[in-house]
């Protein structure tokens, strides 16, 4: 398991291992024990996601879970590409407002660990991409919020993405009052 820290603390990037052979690759994309023993200790998962986008430059994001039933996904690319990005929401942060952005693929098998009080949102490089993500709190519409994804200064590399409504419509970041507080 490789782990890498990333401009934004609490955010980490992890490449699990890859066992090839002439008929492929086996790899464990999630082990607890596996994490804990390189010092990585990460909340409970309660649910898994899985999504699929057919057009190149489909974008779902920035969204997020407010508390109680904030969020941490540990998100990897089951198929095709795409971009991962996690902006941090969490009033008095030091890194506040800041983003980090990196290549998620069926090809890198790289995941991003975004911790709760982050947005999270993603744009596809590949035709038919399919995004996987664990989850540490169930799903909650009460609880379901986005921020524009063109109001942070993010790179995704596109410039008329497909969105769904819900994105088009949402606020802008400098509109937006976040629910999440740095607690250090
Ligand atoms: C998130 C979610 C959605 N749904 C239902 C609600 C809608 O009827 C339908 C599509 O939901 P939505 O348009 O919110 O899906 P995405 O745009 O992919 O949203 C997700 O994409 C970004 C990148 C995320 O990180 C979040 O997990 C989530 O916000 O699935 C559920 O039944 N359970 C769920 O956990």
């Amino acid at each position: 398991m490789q782990i890498e820290q990333t401009t934004l603390p609490g955010v980490l990037l992890l490449t699990p291992r890859r066992h090839g052979d002439a008929r492929g690759f086996f790899s464990e994309s999630w082990n607890r024990k596996t994490l804990e023993e390189a010092g990585v200790d990460l909340p409970e998962f309660v649910q898994d996601n899985h999504s699929m986008s057919g057009a190149v430059g489909t974008l779902r994001g920035l969204h997020y879970q407010s508390p109680p039933m904030a969020q941490g996904k540990l998100v990897r690319c089951g198929r095709g590409a795409l971009y991962d990005v996690a902006v941090d929401a969490r009033l008095g942060s030091p890194t506040y407002g800041q983003w980090f952005g990196a290549e998620l693929s069926f090809e890198n098998g790289r995941q991003l660990w975004i911790p709760a009080g982050f947005l999270h949102g993603f744009v596809t490089r590949e035709p038919d991409t399919e995004i996987v993500y664990k989850c540490t709190a169930h799903y909650s519409a009460a609880n379901d919020g986005g921020v524009r994804w063109d109001s942070l200064g993010i790179d995704w590399g596109v410039d008329a993405p497909v969105l769904s409504d819900k994105d088009r419509d949402a606020p802008a970041f400098v509109n937006w009052q976040s629910p999440f507080t740095f607690e250090g």
